[in-house]
């Protein structure tokens, strides 16, 4: 996952490849929830691991469930109805499918509970399943804002709940409190079959006030009811039947589908990227959720797309691609992806009926029109549709995505990077795709092409810090992080070990051994057919030899294209001698950093008293100035600045100083405005 204050996406050209995808969270949250409330342990496979899931399961331990792993899968002790504690405060983040099924759980199963989440969950309705329970007799307070979270749930006796009339739910502001109700309920109707004197035998029946909104997902929560042994009858939208006597029935094992929703953004890429397409794995025609419908909105906008079971086959059709006017109630989530294809139609595409957009993570019809706008588009919004108008190359800006810490917005705004004008796209706080797709960004990169990815170049003298620079820069920006150097030193250890001199007679055998180096960068280690080699090489003579082989020529170009391939999205950091001169003379930045041969003895001195190595502030100066001599003078890629690097002498920076400075530079070479 990317942790950085913002990530910027160079301009992206094509696609090509297979993605697996994580897990279904609407699948998730409910199968965790129903294997809870059920009797017997349920293994759950391919369960999403994001944040969502996370505050659940928490939430599930916390009521005293037994959660184990079992292999891949993990194993879930169910409550079968009865809570192994007498209260807890549930902290649930932004998770609308843990908050709104646990109220209604929590409120049947007894117990003193407070449920609280992240500011703005407790900006996001639940009145209206607050409501249904209170009719019901549950007693539930507001430790806020009346119809808001953070709420208190109060324990009250089974018996004593009316399941006689029908419970009245809103449906219009947001399915889930009917999916809450008929998670829950199924409680009531076992408790009721079990006592003889009253209610046995007689059915649960929820009836829905106003249009149901996002009808697929209680499709979602029907099927996995019947799963675990509840059939709800459905008649209509409007009443929902739970049978007297129902209980929960464990399935025993249960696999999660992968994310219909997540795989809107790669149903996306392959309609508009060019390339062989884009194959998605884990999720196809059979799915049980309805953001699989994206797929006949993709296709309506062009989009070629096969589909198999659980897979789903995507390349370019018509492009541009075509306008749409959809209602798009039925796919709330998915839509927002629409939106940013949007960009790419032959005309305005109206998504209507989402007025359900303006109480999810953000207000995402106000979120999608400003950023749109930023991209430079025109965008109409009113209080249920938003309407975006195309962009003509020219009309493109660079923008940076504020994203309202809604991952849907991190995610489809990544599709605008492959606009025609070959703009970057900067999303601001990119971790907010935690919420459902940790490594959502990852997977694109897997399978995303750049016409250029960028490189930042540091280059310089031995002992200037660049190594520490890079890597502090590398981490800022979210690059991949290349030492250079690392590669010399690993080629001189493999020398000495094979009994080679850095000479020329020795040259094709040590440039074979460099070509061929089992080598891989593993958590800040440096390993070498596995071993960790990463202090061997950082010793005096380990240096030594590692200037002596870089001088020779046909090793040098042996770990030229090693280094090149270290060259991937979304970007490099890239610390050497020759990295700008050489191995990456496009660098989008070339930094060439410097510092007195006096500091850079004392700080080599301090750095190798520390790891208890004894030497002398003079030897290590003459050493210094020695190497310096012999690498500015080496015949092939001398030591010395590319002409267009920005020269940064270190002697009076702390390491904090050099970083901004050069995080000042990038941000001077990016198109971006201020946010
Ligand atoms: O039940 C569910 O799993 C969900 C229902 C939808 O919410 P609304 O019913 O509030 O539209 C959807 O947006 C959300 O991401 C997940
Ligand atoms: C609306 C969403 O989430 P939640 O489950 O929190 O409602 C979403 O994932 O887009």
């Amino acid at each position: 996952m990317f942790s950085t204050p913002f990530l910027d996406l160079p301009p992206l050209a094509g696609a090509s490849g297979t993605v697996r995808l994580p897990g279904s969270k609407s699948i998730s949250n409910r199968v965790l929830l129903l294997a809870a409330l059920a009797g017997g342990t349920t293994t759950v496979h391919d369960l999403l691991d994001s944040d969502d899931t996370r505050v659940m399961l928490d939430a599930l331990a916390a009521l005293g469930c037994r959660i184990d792993r079992a292999g891949a899968g993990l194993r879930i002790e169910g409550l079968d109805g009865r809570l192994r504690t007498s209260g807890a405060k549930l902290f649930l983040g932004n998770a609308g499918t843990a908050m709104r099924p646990l109220t209604a759980a929590l409120a049947l199963l007894g117990g003193e509970f407070e449920l609280s989440g992240v500011p703005r969950m407790h900006e996001r309705p639940i009145g209206d399943l607050v409501d249904a329970l209170v009719q019901l007799g549950c007693r539930i307070d507001y430790l806020g804002n009346p119809g808001y979270p953070p709420l208190a749930i109060h324990p009250v006796p089974l018996d004593s709940l009316q399941l006689a009339a029908p419970i009245r739910v809103r449906g219009d502001v947001s399915s889930q409190f009917l999916t809450a109700l008929l998670l829950a309920l199924p409680l009531a109707a076992g408790a009721a079959s079990e006592r003889a004197d009253q209610a046995s035998g007689r059915d649960i029946t929820i009836e829905v006030i106003g249009e149901l909104i996002s009808k697929p997902y209680i499709e979602i929560t029907l099927n996995l009811l019947s799963r675990f042994g509840i059939e709800v009858r459905r008649e209509g939208w409007e009443r929902f039947v739970i049978p007297a006597g129902s209980r929960y029935r464990s399935p025993g094992d249960i696999h999660v589908e992968a994310d219909a929703s997540s795989a809107s953004y790669f149903i996306a890429l392959g309609a508009i990227a060019r390339g062989e397409g884009i194959r998605i794995e884990g999720v196809g025609a059979d799915s049980i959720q309805g953001d699989i419908r994206f797929v006949e909105a993709a296709r309506l906008m062009g989009a070629h797309i096969d589909s198999g079971p659980n897979w789903l086959a995507i390349s370019r059709g018509a492009w541009p691609l075509k306008a749409i006017d959809l209602d798009a109630n039925h796919i709330p989530d998915a839509a927002m992806t629409l939106a940013v294809m949007a960009l790419y139609a032959d005309g305005p595409c109206l998504l209507r009926n989402i007025a359900s957009w303006r109480v999810k993570e953000t207000d995402r019809i106000d979120a999608m029109a400003k950023e749109l706008r930023k991209l430079g588009a025109t965008v109409e919004d009113g209080p249920d549709f938003i309407c975006v108008h195309p962009l003509a190359r020219a009309g493109w800006r660079a923008a940076s995505i504020r994203t309202y810490d809604d991952h849907r917005v991190a995610m489809c705004f990544s599709l605008a990077a492959f606009n025609p004008a070959g703009l970057p796209v900067r999303i601001l706080e990119p971790h907010c795709v935690a919420k459902t797709f940790p490594d959502y960004f990852e997977t694109l990169f897997s399978v995303a092409e750049a016409a250029e990815v960028p490189v930042l170049c540091i280059d310089g003298p031995t002992a200037s810090g660049k190594g520490t620079l890079a890597v502090a820069v590398a981490y800022q920006l979210g690059y991949h992080y290349l030492d250079s150097g690392t590669l010399y030193r690993v080629t001189g250890l493999a020398m000495r070990r094979n009994g080679l001199e850095a000479d020329a007679a020795h040259e094709m055998q040590i440039a074979e051994l460099a070509r061929t180096l089992p080598l891989r960068f593993s958590e800040g280690k440096v390993l070498l057919s596995g071993e960790d080699v990463s202090d061997a090489i950082r010793t005096e003579a380990a240096g030594m030899d590692a200037s002596r082989v870089s001088a020779l020529p046909a090793v040098r170009k042996a770990l030229l294209a090693l280094q090149k391939s270290f060259r991937r999205l979304p970007g490099l950091v890239a610390d050497g001698r020759d990295m700008g001169t050489v191995v990456f003379p496009d660098a989008t930045l070339k930094v060439y950093l410097t510092a007195s041969a006096a500091q850079r003895a004392e700080r080599r001195h301090k750095q190798l008293i520390s790891k208890g190595i004894s030497t002398t502030l003079d030897g290590l100066r003459a050493d210094l100035e020695a190497r310096d001599l012999r690498d500015s003078s080496r015949s092939v890629a001398p030591l010395k600045p590319a002409p267009d690097a920005r020269l940064l002498d270190n002697s009076l920076l702390s390491v904090e100083q050099s970083v901004e400075q050069v995080l000042a530079w990038w941000q001077e070479v990016q198109p971006f405005g201020s946010s």
